[in-house]
């Protein structure tokens, strides 16, 4: 029996207290045996978390991992022109090696910055996954199906191959992996195929996650084709579950806010996308005042442009008091509990908390740095101070991911210049 002893540090409870605490974590079962006074444990192997906050591993709760290769790419447009101009030509260029070179590329950015679990929507799943594996990391995986502009069988295989993958990737990479059916979004997939699939899905207890109403073009052509709100078809379809998740809800209105805490229906934030994109500024705090779950994600990086969950945590608080018109809206200990106990509730995966029996998903945070003197509250600073770079050591499922700022689980260099490759060749391939 192997344990790791994480010492020396001040530790975020899921009261959102911080005390001074060392965390005991079994290496075999992969959660925390004990959270106890300093000196109290003993392990075969330590972590020095001295000068050190030793938080839940974030949850990225939506994000497209491989599309690192396009950051940077094309920037400062709206989300249809960006996708139908830059993306999606680029993307159809993309093969299963250029997918795994940019998934590994945000899998090593993600370990940097103290995330541990993604959401993670795209192609080629099994590349993902194996990547996933190879990182040490939670996720939840899926093939994102898109019919229009497709004919009936191509449409069809779309929405099969998302069953497939689902099926078939369930508890990979030895359970690290789950998966969900991914529907695009409510306008790019048509009604016919969402009321075939979705029952086939939910026959299968599959969990669904989508984009929905992320921009005022994605309400508009609904509301004229079915006469009622898209959540409100969603719903009809059966789309709206306890196990369902959507990222952005942006354009939703009071009725929809009802449904979705009624359904149990969970929301990934993606503050930055949304703003960068211009798409608008979702009313977080209505969500969670109505008992919505409401995890954030990062969106891709191409949209981003980083993965950098700490930044995200700042935008959500930022542009959630923006949108309440209220700076006591969406304070630094909700944006936290966002990032970490929400999201993992999104994904369904029992970390997110430090605490005896949760998985040993957890990250170090060095506070030894200007940007975060002086310290009179650590949650303040996890909100609004702390940047990835300040991770020191990333832990999941026990195992050190990175310790001391060194990767543990890949050759960082090898997948930078691998990445950058790969992105060169894409392009290069896109132009022609
Ligand atoms: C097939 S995976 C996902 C698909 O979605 C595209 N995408 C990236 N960001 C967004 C966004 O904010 N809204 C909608 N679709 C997005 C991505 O490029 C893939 O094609
Ligand atoms: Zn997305």
């Amino acid at each position: 029996m192997s344990e790791l002893l994480v010492t020396g540090g001040q530790v975020l409870r899921p009261d959102m207290t911080v005390e001074r605490a060392d965390v005991l974590v079994s290496q075999d079962s992969g959660d925390i045996v004990a959270v106890d006074e300093p000196g109290a444990l003993d392990g075969d192997d330590e972590l020095d978390a001295n000068d050190g906050l030793v938080i839940p591993g974030l949850v990225n709760a939506h994000t497209h991992v491989a599309m690192t290769l396009l950051r940077g790419l094309a920037d400062d447009k709206p989300l249809n022109t960006w996708l139908q101009e830059d993306v999606w030509p680029v993307e159809a260029e993309l093969t299963a090696d250029d997918i795994r070179a940019g998934a590994e590329l945000g899998l090593v950015e993600m370990i940097r910055s103290g995330t541990t679990a993604l959401s993670d929507m795209y192609f080629e799943v099994e590349e993902i996954a194996d990547a996933v594996d190879q990182a040490g990391m939670r996720a939840v995986l899926g093939f994102t199906a898109v019919t229009v502009g497709k004919d009936d069988e191509a449409a069809r295989s779309d929405l099969q191959e998302s069953l497939d993958v689902a099926r078939k990737l369930e508890g990979a990479a030895d359970g690290r992996v789950r998966t969900t059916f991914q529907p695009h979004s409510l306008t790019t997939v048509g009604e016919e195929y969402l009321s075939e699939f979705v029952p086939q899905a939910l026959d299968d207890d599959l969990s669904i996650h989508l984009h929905a109403n992320e921009t005022r073009d994605e309400v508009t052509p609904i509301v004229d084709e079915h006469g009622q709100r898209p959540l409100a078809y969603a719903d009809d379809i059966g789309l709206l579950d306890g196990d369902t998740y959507v990222a952005h809800g942006v354009y939703v209105d009071d009725s929809e806010i009802d449904l979705l805490a009624e359904t149990g229906t969970g929301v990934a934030h993606c503050p930055a996308s949304n703003m960068k994109l211009a798409s608008g500024m979702a009313p977080v705090q209505d969500l969670l005042d109505a008992g919505v779950t409401v995890g954030i994600g990062t969106d891709g990086a191409a949209s981003n442009n980083d993965l950098d969950m700490f930044d995200e945590m700042r935008d959500a608080a930022m542009i959630g008091k923006l949108a309440a018109d209220d700076a006591s809206a969406v304070d630094a200990g909700t944006v936290v509990e966002m990032a970490t106990a929400n999201g993992a509730a999104l994904l369904g995966f029992d970390s997110g908390r430090i605490e005896a029996g949760a998985n040993a998903d957890l990250a170090v945070i060095d506070l030894d740095a200007p940007h975060l003197t002086p310290a009179h509250d650590l949650v303040s600073h996890l909100a609004y101070a702390v940047h990835g770079s300040d991770v020191c050591h990333t832990v999941c499922d026990g195992e050190v991911l990175m310790r001391d700022r060194t990767v543990e689980v890949f050759d960082e260099g090898a997948v930078r210049e691998r990445a950058s490759e790969h992105a060169a060749a894409l392009v290069e391939r896109a132009g022609d």
